[in-house]
């Protein structure tokens, strides 16, 4: 288990250090496109799931859609304090 900002700091160094398997850097080097449009598709999830599934599978999903989130803000060269500061 790990918190948002725990995985930002993995997502983060995974960029940098670009091991050999990780999702992330393929999703980086898919581009903002790609990554745009699993946000969307993993955004369409979360309301599955949420409105006809259990509350454990609604959470997993929402659990994707920060990740992917997550993605988009490194792609985009942007922080979580970048985003807090919206909040
Ligand atoms: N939390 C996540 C996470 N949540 C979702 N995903 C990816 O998001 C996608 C969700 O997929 P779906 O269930 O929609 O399945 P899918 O459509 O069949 O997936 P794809 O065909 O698109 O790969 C999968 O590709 C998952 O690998 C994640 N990938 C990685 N992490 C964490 O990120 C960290 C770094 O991962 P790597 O970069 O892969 O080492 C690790 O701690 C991981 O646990």
């Amino acid at each position: 288990m790990k918190t948002f900002d725990e995985l930002f700091a993995e997502l983060t160094d995974k960029a940098e250090t670009r091991p050999e398997g990780s999702g992330t850097v393929r999703e980086l080097d898919a581009g903002i496109h790609a990554i745009g449009k699993k946000i969307v598709e993993e955004a369409a999830e979360v309301w599955m799931a949420a409105e006809f599934q259990s509350d454990d599978e609604a959470a997993e999903e929402i659990s994707q859609l920060l990740y992917h989130l997550q993605v988009m803000m490194l792609a985009k060269g942007l922080t979580p304090q970048d985003v807090y500061r919206h909040l």
